[in-house]
């Protein structure tokens, strides 16, 4: 007889953790990096001034009537914590831990109304991956376990973040580097990614890859002119480099970049709905958050689809909850891993100080742990409230 899920509680946590972007002082991810909203000069130097940090981090947690306890997070803080005490609640209290799909079609269909991506679906998220973490602790077995098990003994990563050359010298098999000027820089600005590019080109030698992350800030003119004049320093991918809406945009980039360089996006999409859309226009690789996405349930849908597209997925940096997936399925060859030390120059757990017993690569690969769950506990010393009850 499987166990029912007792009570579901949502809590919030302000700085760092999984809201990645929530820094204080400064940090590579919020210098000077070009998204859609440096159209507008005021807002260009730090995303924290136009809010990319509001949000904060949502906890859930799940317990059993056994008393056992999964938990997970995402990005949602006091939204996501509402929506889930207030609304997601009733579809999981009282039910077997294993109705993973029933409860995952009951969230999504009872908040179309409002949802369908962005933050309900980061809830739909974490309330999934408690999920998996719930069930994992009760049978005693890793999630990759639970997903179909490992296909290979270890991860390999590229690393994002300010320092490429760095992530070299760490082992990493390639270097993501946030662009920093949009099309309203003009010239100027496009002169000035070049040059940085062609200096981490010089760094890092011919062979390691380099990538840009364009967070949504370009439109197809200004990328398919980027990505040519960067062909010659070798761009690997061009990522992003759109809003994720315009699917059109993404079919027409992909005709229009140089042969080899690849065009990928999807971090910032959900559901099975969303990424058949974006599988439709050709882009090489998608890049899921499964923290945001709809969880594992609804990435196991997101993965088969793409698998049978030929189309790589490699899902955006979200430390355990990520790892488990990719090392289950051969269409993710590699993983992403997140920078989060302020300059870029050494390795720090993603979500630090949330999770404990994080893991992090060495050497640029990670052998995932079979700790049962996702294998973290919740640091008690991170202080938490929990903003709403049911
Ligand atoms: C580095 C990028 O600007 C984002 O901060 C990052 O979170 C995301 O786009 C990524 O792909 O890691
Ligand atoms: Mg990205």
């Amino acid at each position: 007889m499987p166990r029912t899920i007792a009570q579901v509680r949502a809590y919030t946590v302000r700085g760092k953790g999984a809201d990645y972007h929530d820094q204080s002082g400064y940090h590579w991810i919020d210098d000077h990096i070009a998204t859609p909203m440096s159209v507008y000069p005021e807002y260009r130097q730090s995303r924290q001034s136009f809010g990319i940090n509001v949000l904060g981090t949502l906890v859930v947690e799940i317990e059993a009537d056994d008393g056992t306890v999964g938990f997970a997070v995402t990005t949602a803080g006091e939204i996501g914590a509402w929506i889930v005490e207030k609304h997601l609640a009733r579809f999981l209290e009282g039910r077997p831990v294993t109705d993973l799909e029933r409860i995952w079609d009951q969230m999504y269909r009872s908040t179309l109304y409002y949802g369908r991506r962005g933050v309900v679906l980061n809830a739909i998220s974490g309330v999934d991956l408690a999920l998996y973490d719930l069930l994992g602790r009760l049978r005693g077995e890793p999630v990759h376990a639970l997903l179909g098990g490992p296909v290979r003994d270890e991860l390999q990563f590229y690393a994002t973040g300010a320092r490429p050359d760095v992530a070299k010298e760490l082992g990493f098999i390639g270097g993501k580097m946030p662009l920093h000027h949009g099309p309203a820089e003009g010239e100027e600005g496009m002169r000035r990614n070049l040059d940085a590019l062609a200096d981490m080109r010089g760094r890092v030698g011919e062979d390691f890859w380099l990538m840009w992350d364009c967070w949504m800030s370009l439109d197809v003119d200004y990328a398919t002119r980027l990505a040519h004049r960067a062909a010659e320093h070798g761009l690997r991918w061009l990522e992003e480099a759109l809003i994720p809406d315009d699917y059109w945009g993404y079919a027409q980039l992909k005709r229009q970049v140089p042969p080899g360089m690849l065009v990928t996006t999807g971090e910032h999409e959900a559901t099975r709905w969303g990424f058949r859309q974006l599988l439709e226009t050709g882009v090489d690789i998608i890049q899921p958050d499964v923290n945001w996405c709809g969880g594992i349930t609804e990435l196991i849908k997101i993965s088969a689809m793409a698998d049978a597209h030929g189309t790589m997925v490699v899902p955006h940096g979200s430390s355990v909850y990520s790892y488990h997936f990719v090392v289950t399925r051969t269409n993710s060859p590699f993983a992403e891993f997140l920078m989060m030390h302020e300059t870029a120059e050494k390795i720090v757990p993603m979500f630090a100080p949330l999770l404990l017993g994080e893991p992090v690569p060495e050497n640029g690969r990670l052998r995932v742990p079979d700790t049962p769950g996702f294998g973290v506990e919740l640091n008690p010393d991170v202080e938490r409230s929990r903003p709403f009850t049911h």
